[in-house]
């Protein structure tokens, strides 16, 4: 195939989008998955799921490791007060090309920082490249094998503080047991499964969403 799926779905979006409309960047993607090619967003019904915690949050710093083609990036962003900004990490540039013109397509381009690169790289830097603290609010949607590492070296990194909400995508499918096990395990973790479906389809997944409180000792027994 000449095109990739990323780029058919840019298309999509730029084909059926209003410019400058976020909700209608989302509806094409939406449309677009579930009527002509399925794609790895997190779609419309966990999406949903992401709203609702990002408003119960109403972060002031917002880190979302696997942009893959904006999808969530535009539904997080959408809900940000102005002066609030995403950075969004994703290590394939093919991905990180197509999100940057959906992401401009929705009018959100000034909130969002794409960076291209692995997170294990980047998460070290955040503090100093962007002149941050920690995180109020970070979304897991990279890889499954990645969500323990990088949780844990978010803690080593200082970027998470009391109150922090962390949410993961695949939690069931693909799947994230080490990631689940650790993070259910852990006192300084409060979390909270949310049953769902992956996205344009009746396959069962879900999200995890965690509280960091804070640095206690020790494991639950
Ligand atoms: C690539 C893929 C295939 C899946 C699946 O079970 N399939 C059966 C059903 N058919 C229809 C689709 C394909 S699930 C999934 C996936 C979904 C996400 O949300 C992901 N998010 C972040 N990073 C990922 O690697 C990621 C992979
Ligand atoms: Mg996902």
């Amino acid at each position: 195939t000449r095109t990739t799926r990323p780029q058919r779905l840019l298309r999509a979006v730029i084909i059926n989008a209003v410019r400058g409309d976020p909700d209608s960047v989302i509806r094409a993607i939406d449309h677009f998955c579930k009527h002509t090619e399925w794609a790895m967003n997190i779609g419309d019904e966990k999406g949903a799921i992401l709203d609702s915690v990002v408003m119960e949050t109403s972060p002031s710093t917002v880190l979302e490791l696997g942009t893959y083609c904006g999808y969530s990036a535009v539904r997080i962003t959408r809900l940000l007060p102005p002066s609030t900004r995403l950075i969004t990490v994703e290590m394939n540039p093919d991905y990180a090309c197509v999100a940057r013109q959906v992401i401009q397509h929705a009018g959100l381009q000034d909130k969002v920082c794409v960076l291209e690169g692995q997170s294990a790289d980047l998460i070290p830097k955040m503090a100093e490249m962007f002149g941050i603290q920690t995180f109020d609010f970070v979304f897991l949607d990279h890889w499954k094998d990645r969500y323990l590492p990088d949780i844990r070296l978010l803690e080593d990194c200082s970027l998470l503080a009391q109150g922090s909400v962390v949410l993961a995508d695949n939690v069931v499918c693909p799947g994230t047991p080490d990631y689940l096990n650790y993070i259910r395990s852990n006192l300084n973790y409060r979390s909270r499964f949310y049953q769902a479906h992956l996205e344009y389809t009746r396959v069962l997944d879900g999200l995890e969403k965690s509280e960091y409180l804070g640095c206690r000792q020790g494991k639950r027994q």
